[in-house]
Parts: C-alpha cells; sequence; structure tokens
C-alpha cells in the first residue's frame, strides 16, 4: 500500500466546486443534502469568497477542505462601525484532518483580509479549543436563561395597550431590516445583517429547527420585534430572536413573551446585562442555564482597530503585543485623551506603564466582554504594576456589555 500523502492543493472555490462545498459541509455541520436551491442561491450572494482544497491524488479529485467568509460591519464600543471578515463554514473532511489544511486556508485568507485593509475577523466557532493560535479571543457572551411565565409578576402595571402586535408576512419583510439597524448601531458588539441576509432569515426553512416546533411567530413594535417558535408537546416557547431599540420596546416585548397562554417555560438567549429579572418581583422566574461565547474577535489591524473604540477613561500607556500567526506583535503606544485614543507602534515604551498580552486577549478585552482586571488575575495580562492594571481597566471599561445577536 503506499502511504505516500497525496497532493493536496489550495484555491480559489469557482461555480463548479459549490455542490461539494455544500456537500462537504452538510456532512460536516449534520445539514440536510442536498439544501434546497433557494437557501443555496442565497447563501453565495452573501459569501465574499471562498478557499478550497482538494485531493489531486484520489479518483475525482474530491473536494476535501473549505472556509469562507463575508463581509459583515461590527459595531464597536463608542458606537463605531467597523468592516470586518466573518469567517464561517470551515470544514474539513474527516478523512483528511490534522494535515495542516486549516492553517493554510487561513493564512490565505488572513493575508487577503489584511490586504483589503480589513480591520476585524470575526466568528462564531463550534468548539473554543481551534481559534486562539490564530489570534481571535471569545468577545461576547450570551446568557441562556428559561423563564418560568408562572413565576412572572411585574413590578409595574401594564398599559392599557402596548401597541405590540403579531406582524403578517409583508409587514415583517418591511418592517424588521430596519429595526435591526437601529438596533445594531446602538449595540456594541451587535453584528449587522447586510440586505443579502434577510431572503433566508425570513424564509425560516424546517432544517433550521427542531420539526416539533411551529414556524416563528413575529411580534412588533415600533422600536423592535421578538421572534419566537413554539413546542407544544413541551408547552415551550423559544424566543430565537430578541431586538429592542429602546427600553420600553424591551419592557413591552418581554410582557407579551411572558403572558403566552398555554406555555409553561420560555427560553432565550440574552446579553450578560440584559435587565428582565429587574423587572420582576420575583428575578427566581428568570433561571440562567448557561453561558455561551457567542462571538470571537481577531484585531486584524490593531492599530485601526484601537483608534476606532471610544474608552471609559482617559491615560497613556504600551501595550506590548504577541502574535505567533500574523505579524501583529509589537509595542503600541495607546493615549487616550476625551474618550479617544490615538494609536502608534513604537519601539521604545518611553517611561509609559506597560502591559504585555496576546493580540487574542487584546481582541478580548476589545469589545468590553472580558475586563482587563479579570484577564490580569487570570495571568493572561502582565502588567508591570499593580497601577498599569488599574489604569487599563479604567480605560477599556464599557457601561454595556456586547451582544452579537447574529450567529453565522
Ligand atoms: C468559524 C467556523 O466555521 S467554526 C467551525 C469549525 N469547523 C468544525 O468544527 C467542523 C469540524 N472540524 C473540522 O472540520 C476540522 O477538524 C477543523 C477545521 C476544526 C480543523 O481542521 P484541520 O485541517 O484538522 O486543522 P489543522 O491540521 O490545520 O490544525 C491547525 C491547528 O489547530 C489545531 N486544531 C485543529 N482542530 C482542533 C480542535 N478541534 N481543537 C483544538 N485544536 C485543534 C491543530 O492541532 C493545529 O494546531 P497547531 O498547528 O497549532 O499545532
Amino acid at each position: 500500500m503506499n502511504s505516500q500523502p497525496s497532493p493536496l492543493s489550495l484555491r480559489r472555490a469557482e461555480s463548479a466546486d459549490w455542490p461539494e462545498i455544500i456537500a462537504l459541509d452538510a456532512r460536516t455541520f449534520a445539514l440536510p443534502a442536498p439544501l434546497p436551491d433557494a437557501e443555496v442561491a442565497e447563501f453565495r450572494a452573501r459569501v465574499t469568497d471562498t478557499m478550497v482544497v482538494r485531493d489531486d491524488g484520489s479518483d475525482g479529485a474530491p473536494l476535501v477542505a473549505v472556509s469562507l467568509y463575508f463581509r459583515l460591519p461590527v459595531t464597536v464600543p463608542g458606537g463605531a462601525r467597523l468592516d470586518s471578515a466573518g469567517l464561517s463554514w470551515v470544514s474539513v473532511a474527516a478523512t483528511h484532518r490534522r494535515r495542516g489544511l486549516l492553517r493554510r486556508m487561513l493564512t490565505e485568507q488572513f493575508a487577503a483580509w489584511q490586504r483589503a485593509g480589513l480591520p476585524l475577523a470575526i466568528l462564531t466557532a463550534s468548539e473554543g479549543g481551534i481559534y486562539e493560535r490564530f489570534g481571535f479571543g471569545p468577545a461576547c457572551f450570551a446568557e441562556t436563561v428559561t423563564v418560568d411565565p408562572g413565576a412572572v409578576v411585574w413590578r409595574t402595571e401594564a398599559p392599557a395597550d402596548s401597541r405590540v402586535r403579531y406582524g403578517t408576512a409583508e409587514q415583517i419583510a418591511a418592517r424588521i431590516p430596519d429595526l435591526h439597524a437601529r438596533w445594531a448601531a446602538a449595540q456594541p458588539g451587535a453584528v449587522h445583517r447586510p440586505d443579502t441576509w434577510w431572503p433566508s432569515i425570513l424564509a425560516d426553512r424546517g432544517f433550521r429547527r427542531n420539526s416539533q416546533t411551529t414556524d416563528l411567530y413575529y411580534l412588533l413594535h415600533e422600536d423592535g420585534y421578538a421572534a419566537y417558535r413554539i413546542d407544544a408537546r413541551e408547552a415551550s416557547a423559544t424566543v430565537e430572536e430578541f431586538v429592542a431599540v429602546t427600553d420600553q420596546a424591551h419592557t413591552d416585548l418581554w410582557r407579551v413573551l411572558t403572558g403566552l397562554d398555554l406555555v409553561t417555560s420560555i427560553s432565550a438567549k440574552i446579553p450578560v446585562d440584559d435587565t428582565l429579572g429587574l423587572h420582576l418581583r420575583n428575578a427566581r422566574a428568570v433561571r440562567v442555564t448557561g453561558r455561551s461565547d457567542e462571538l470571537w474577535v481577531s484585531l486584524l489591524d490593531v492599530t485601526a482597530a484601537l483608534t476606532a473604540r471610544t474608552y471609559a477613561a482617559d491615560g497613556a500607556l504600551a501595550l506590548e503585543v504577541s502574535d505567533g500567526w500574523c505579524g501583529r506583535e509589537g509595542l503600541y503606544r495607546v493615549a487616550v485623551d476625551g474618550g479617544r485614543a490615538s494609536v502608534s507602534r513604537v519601539t521604545t515604551a518611553d517611561g509609559l506603564p506597560v502591559a504585555a498580552l496576546s493580540v487574542a486577549t487584546l481582541s478580548s478585552l476589545y469589545t468590553g466582554g472580558t475586563t482587563a482586571r479579570a484577564l490580569a488575575t487570570a495571568g493572561r495580562i502582565d502588567c508591570d504594576s499593580p497601577a498599569t492594571v488599574d489604569l487599563l481597566d479604567a480605560m477599556f471599561r464599557t457601561d454595556r456589555a456586547p451582544f452579537a445577536g447574529t450567529y453565522f
């Protein structure tokens, strides 16, 4: 038997590659195969660029790896909207794992993103142990909660009519993209949805969910919406999407959701600083059942990214950034005045306080999802004095927890 490794060629995907790309990802992520034609067409319209690997030494030169990305804006602390590369659909055939194919594909993709001047890369991770080596850090989190509607008593009277209504298909299509855009602009960590994303979301195709559940029901409010499904056998509701631009919309929508008749539990993923429990007489009606990392971030252009966000405290320090992956290592001087930073790469700290950290740790710190103090306590940031921890912590703190809101 010939045990020489087969030659494996890496290149950009062409149209003819797509049936095999879909088949590979369907196998990997347990999707139905084939996917509906409309879903494939809509998906391809969202993709910016795709790398594939073929096994040229095997019969038919099968496609054995894929990695692609979408251009997706993200809101960073302070409200700036940064363009990012949203890495997704990364899959290597079970027959070709651990032969460096992920590394080869990402080498190409990072180079292309840096050439394009993208400040950030983002992803939603299948596993927690893969992406730190490429400079990604978990940056936005969510709590999974189960609400017991029988235990819900609101502290305030319900308004006579909060003007929440079930939307018709036309009203939903006409209103929710705009509501989502308004929400995303104000929510740090939010992933914006380009127009090409909505047809597939609105189609709510059956393969995306448990077959026991209903279609999505949309509740519309002038400043938000919620989409949920019912599992009649379990008498449960799952909130798939909750978007509130104002506190009033948050309260009005949750009032309807927690009042659904014939439902004995409601589950949802909510921001870690969500106020739902604080509105209730018995906060235990909202039980936290999990906490998950929802968005991983990697600062591709450290200077541009650090310049784009705002800061909670003024001061100056030097960040000694390490990166074993794509050249982001170095000393960065960050001087904050009036909440805005001027950032430059320098060769010496020149007497400034110094904090040493990896680019992955800096990416976790960047969104405000994890504090500098916690990271320093865990040994992930090495500061030259306790006062430097205090300064870094004060600078990078944010008044709201970041929340991504889109899985991709
Ligand atoms: C953004 C997204 O799309 S998330 C989805 C990621 N895809 C999946 O989870 C699908 C199932 N898994 C796979 O398809 C593959 O196993 C992949 C894509 C995770 C890895 O592909 P491979 O080609 O085997 O990875 P490759 O050989 O290039 O390994 C690169 C490095 O990552 C490490 N690595 C790979 N997979 C894992 C893992 N699951 N957990 C921890 N480390 C891993 C390797 O050990 C290697 O480390 P090193 O080079 O630093 O020593």
